[in-house]
């Protein structure tokens, strides 16, 4: 409900905005560019959330409430989320050093979520808080519930988008042909005296670059066992198997996603495959099962309720990104290029590319001052989400009693 099709219009100055602040970032501290993301990520969690933004990397909220996740394998009501999706498990790199009072189990976790939401209800902004706690009676929600349901913000929504931004300026930097196609179609539309708006983002004005998102969806799919396990309601048989009800299925994204049959060359990053013919068919003639071409986001009732807010940010904070810079690999210490290893990730489950170094450069005088004076009133009107939180993780050790 936070994160619907209708609730992620609301979202989108907000969304304009960090993205702005984003790309400031690449531009100042291009060999930062993993934190500026992380912290692009968790701030727009945030203000869905609790009604407050992340300004800076070291922000206390975003410390605590990630190391928590990273500790106790939060309790989503009915599953273990974050043991059924390893990824989730996978924090920003400034937030790895963990103290040792948070490795207490759910129940100090789900505590500390529940004061923030509490506290969250109180923000002067329209947050997913405030909604829960006016209506936590009428749901007849537990606290560990709406612990879990805003938690879950986090947990789903950080380590997926950040890792997605990642890979596509891998790819940018790898593939610079298509990189090449990406900007020929944005000066066609948009220029180098402006910078892109909503409206240019849709895939009528933009096909080329939706596809480039869609790619590196599939590229470099995030959720390699597409989350949590589905399980039949009713027995089934199929192509001889029997499976009687409750069986657990996890898919193999990885595999799907590189099925030489739907995606020829599949470790070649070619946008092409999700560009439409004007009957809406894939113009490489793939027959794939749904209208969308693949399942980066699940499938079935259990489905990323985050998917709408995840491809609104990805197609703006991309094609932004992509409009602003030349993205090239990054120099070694004599100053030359360095090789950029595709097949590199930091750990088997997770796609998240393995680290790399990458250049911003602007790619023209203009698009430089653009960006500095875009994040500045982007600074100026995201400052209504400014704000420090009361809540310390101490109250949640004192009183970890829950309804
Ligand atoms: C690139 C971005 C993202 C990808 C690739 C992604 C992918 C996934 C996948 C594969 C699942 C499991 C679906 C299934 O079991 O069939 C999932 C579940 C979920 N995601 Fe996402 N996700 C992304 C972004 C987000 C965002 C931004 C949010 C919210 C802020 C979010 C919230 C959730 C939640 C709450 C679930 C659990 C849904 C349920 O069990 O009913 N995700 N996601």
């Amino acid at each position: 409900m936070a994160v619907g099709s209708q609730a992620v219009r609301n979202y989108r100055s907000f969304q304009a905005d960090e993205s702005r602040v984003l790309i400031r970032d690449f531009l100042l501290d291009p060999d930062d560019f993993v934190s500026a993301i992380e912290r692009y990520s968790v701030s727009i969690t945030s203000i869905i959330g609790w009604g407050r933004r992340i300004d800076r990397k070291n922000d206390y909220v975003a410390q605590q409430a990630l190391k928590l996740m990273e500790a106790v394998n939060f309790v989503v009501p009915g599953i273990f989320l974050m043991e059924a999706i390893p990824q989730m498990l996978r924090l920003p790199t400034w937030l790895y050093s963990l103290p040792s009072q948070l490795r207490m189990g759910a129940a100090i976790g789900s505590r500390y979520f529940y004061l923030l939401t509490q506290e969250g209800a109180e923000a002067k902004e329209v947050n997913f808080s405030k909604y829960l706690m006016n209506a936590q009676q009428k749901l007849r929600l537990t606290d560990m519930e709406v612990a879990g349901l805003t938690g879950n913000l986090i947990g789903g929504g950080v380590d997926t988008t950040s890792s997605t931004i990642i890979s596509c300026i891998l790819a940018m930097a790898a593939f610079p042909y298509i990189q090449t196609k990406a900007h020929e179609e944005l000066d066609a539309v948009v220029g180098h005296n402006r910078s892109p708006t909503w409206e240019d983002m849709d895939a009528n004005r933009l096909p080329y670059l939706n596809a480039v998102v869609k790619e590196t969806l599939r590229w470099r799919t995030v959720t390699v066992l597409a989350g949590i396990p589905h399980a039949n309601t009713k027995p089934v048989s199929y192509n001889g198997y029997y499976f009687p009800a409750g069986t657990n299925f996890t898919g193999n994204m990885w595999a799907i996603h590189r099925n030489k049959r739907d995606f020829p060359d599949p470790d070649q990053f070619k946008p092409e495959r999700f560009l439409v013919d004007e009957n809406g068919k894939w113009m490489d003639g793939r027959q794939y099962p749904n209208k969308y071409g693949m399942n980066p986001f699940g499938w079935g009732r259990r489905q990323c309720s985050g998917q709408p807010l995840a491809e609104q940010g990805l197609v703006y904070s991309l094609g932004r990104m992509i409009w602003a810079f030349d993205i090239k690999p990054g120099l070694d210490s004599q100053g030359n290029e360095v090789k950029l290893d595709i097949f590199a990730y930091t750990e088997s489950e997770n796609t998240r590319p393995e680290a790399f170094k990458a250049r911003f450069i602007p790619r023209s005088e203009s698009t430089k001052k653009i960006i500095l004076a875009e994040a500045a009133q982007a600074h100026e009107e995201l400052r209504k989400y400014d704000g420090e939180t009361r809540v310390r993780m101490e109250d949640a050790i004192n009183n970890p009693a829950m309804v």
